[in-house]
């Protein structure tokens, strides 16, 4: 039976039109993914299904009933519950108030809460103490504490925005069998991710919202990565070629064997050169009591490595002590050759995208955001227009959708937010950097600008550590991927020659027999 039903929706944001005309239904214990480029309409789409945002026009009906919630308690109180992209949960409740706030459990006490908050929480594979503090969780795993909320729940339909965005694939598996458990149990799932392939794993079929339209909805069988990839586009998309082929061949790039360009794909993108035999940085022997047991890296000019691991592998703190967050211990380092100048301490300067609105203020325009001067020192005209040009050219750079770069920059998408963030991070990127998940919550040409940002790093001699959860970024993004377990590196996967496909798979077959 029809679950949910949704004819003709409309949503503008001023003169934004963001959903122009989008019908679809989902089944009684069906998963629908819903894939569309940065700033599509995804989340607008869940938060109208969720109450969080009233349509313009349009009608749904819930179970055959006219479904018009006008709060996301409204939509909660029928059955439909959300996770959000980028929830914020009062950092001074327990995991366990976290878990059942809103529903009829809340406001009983502690121990009460623990024990059902407990099954709740390995059911989403979550290992945390429920007694824990919200504000003591990293970022990443509020979306898991949502998803145990949303099953402490009785929903009919659950919208999962981009939960998995963050997770490991031994973590997206877990979040996978919640959506066939709810499945089973006949409730219906709207799964918004932009990790293609690990998407088709799970979903029954897959919309594209694309222009405001839901530009294609067909069953998930029916597809594979590449050609969703294109389907979310709107054009055959590019395929990355690994850059120690291409450097061998500079001109008339033919990809390997290994590499063919699948049907319906575009050429590949101009690879960059490989990196120089320069070491940028030696590292040997970190170590952090206790997590890190014993590190050997070793970073050549221009090139860029992953890091992986479990959570509990150590690999989030051999980032913290390449950046200096985490006291290290080391038997040697050296940067370009010399000691670091800071008492031989590396600081190196470090991204991540789970930091709050990103470093920047969510009230400040683009235009405000993206310009690296003080704004009221921008007195010379010359300066202030070439200042302005350089703003547009990076928002078209990165296809940024909005009508201004006057716009607030909390008003734009997830994805649009950390690529403007990343870039205005990367123009100031020098030497050696480490990055968090680059192209995380990216659609699949974002990744590819992100990408192109590594490259003009690197072609300029910048040495990127990349440290991420995501075999696609990972794949995408790197010469090395370092696979750690136990505090160390438990296996070098050199990327070159090989196609993205044999890069994933082998990182996640390394990372899953760690785990
Ligand atoms: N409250 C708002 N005010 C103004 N514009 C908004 C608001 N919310 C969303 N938008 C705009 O609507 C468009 C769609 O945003 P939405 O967050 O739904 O995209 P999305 O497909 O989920 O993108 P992403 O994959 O980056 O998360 C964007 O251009 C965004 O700037």
């Amino acid at each position: 039976m029809t679950l949910l039903q949704v004819e003709a929706l409309t949503k503008s944001f001023g003169a934004r039109r963001v959903l122009r005309d989008v019908s679809f239904s989902i089944a009684e214990g069906e998963i629908v993914g819903l894939v569309g480029t940065n700033g599509a309409g995804k989340s607008t789409l869940g938060d109208i299904v969720a109450g969080i945002t009233p349509a313009d026009s349009g009608r749904m009906t819930l179970l055959g009933h006219p479904y018009a919630p006008l709060s996301a308690a409204d939509a909660r109180h029928v059955g439909v519950g959300v996770v959000e992209q980028l929830v914020r949960i009062d950092p001074s409740l327990t995991v366990a108030q976290a878990v059942f706030r809103g529903t009829a459990q809340a406001g009983r006490p502690q121990e009460e809460l623990r024990r059902q908050a407990q099954v709740l929480l390995s059911e989403v594979t979550l290992d945390v103490d429920p007694d824990t503090l919200v504000g003591d969780l990293p970022h990443f795993v509020h979306g898991l504490v949502e998803t145990a909320r949303v099953l402490a729940e009785a929903t009919r339909l659950v919208v999962l925005d981009e939960v998995s965005a963050a997770l490991l694939p031994s973590e997206v598996t877990g979040l996978h069998a919640v959506a066939g458990r709810l499945s089973r149990q006949g409730r219906g799932v709207l799964y918004i991710s932009h990790r293609l392939p690990e998407m088709l794993e799970v979903v029954d079929r897959v919309l594209v919202l694309r222009d405001g339209w839901i530009a294609l909805d067909s069953p998930s069988e029916a597809l594979d990565p590449v050609r969703l990839a294109a389907e979310t586009v709107g054009e055959p998309v590019s395929v990355p070629v690994r850059r120690e082929t291409v450097a061998a061949v500079p001109d008339d790039v033919v990809p390997p064997d290994d590499a063919a360009v699948p049907d319906g794909a575009a050429a590949p993108v101009p690879a960059r050169p490989a990196p120089s035999d320069e070491v940028a940085l030696r590292v040997r022997n970190l170590r952090v009591p206790g997590r890190v047991e014993g590190v050997d890296l070793l970073l050549r000019r221009g090139e860029v490595v992953g890091l992986t691991g479990h959570r509990s592998s150590g690999v989030r703190e051999i980032a913290d002590a390449l950046s200096g967050e985490l006291p290290a211990i080391t038997d040697e380092i050296e940067l370009h050759g010399e000691p670091p100048a800071d008492a031989g301490t590396l600081r190196l300067p470090v991204y991540r995208p789970d930091e709050d609105a990103y470093g920047v203020d969510p009230g400040e325009t683009i235009a405000r955001t993206l310009t690296q001067e003080a704004w009221g020192s921008l007195t010379d005209l010359r300066k202030e227009i070439a200042t302005l040009r350089e703003v547009i050219r990076t928002v078209h750079q990165m296809d940024v959708k909005t009508l201004s770069i006057r716009t607030v920059f909390g008003a734009l998408s997830g994805g649009d937010q950390h690529k403007l963030a990343l870039a205005r991070w990367m123009s100031s990127a020098r030497d050696v950097v480490v990055l968090h998940e680059p192209t995380r919550g990216l659609d699949v040409r974002a990744r590819r600008q992100v990408r192109q940002l590594l490259d003009d790093a690197t072609a300029h001699g910048t040495s990127v550590v990349v440290v991420s959860v995501d075999p696609d970024e990972l794949a995408e993004c790197c010469d090395r991927v370092g696979i750690v377990v136990d505090g160390r590196v438990a296996r070098w996967i050199d990327t070159g020659e090989l196609a993205l496909d044999s890069v994933r798979e082998r990182i996640v077959e390394a990372a899953t027999a760690a785990a």
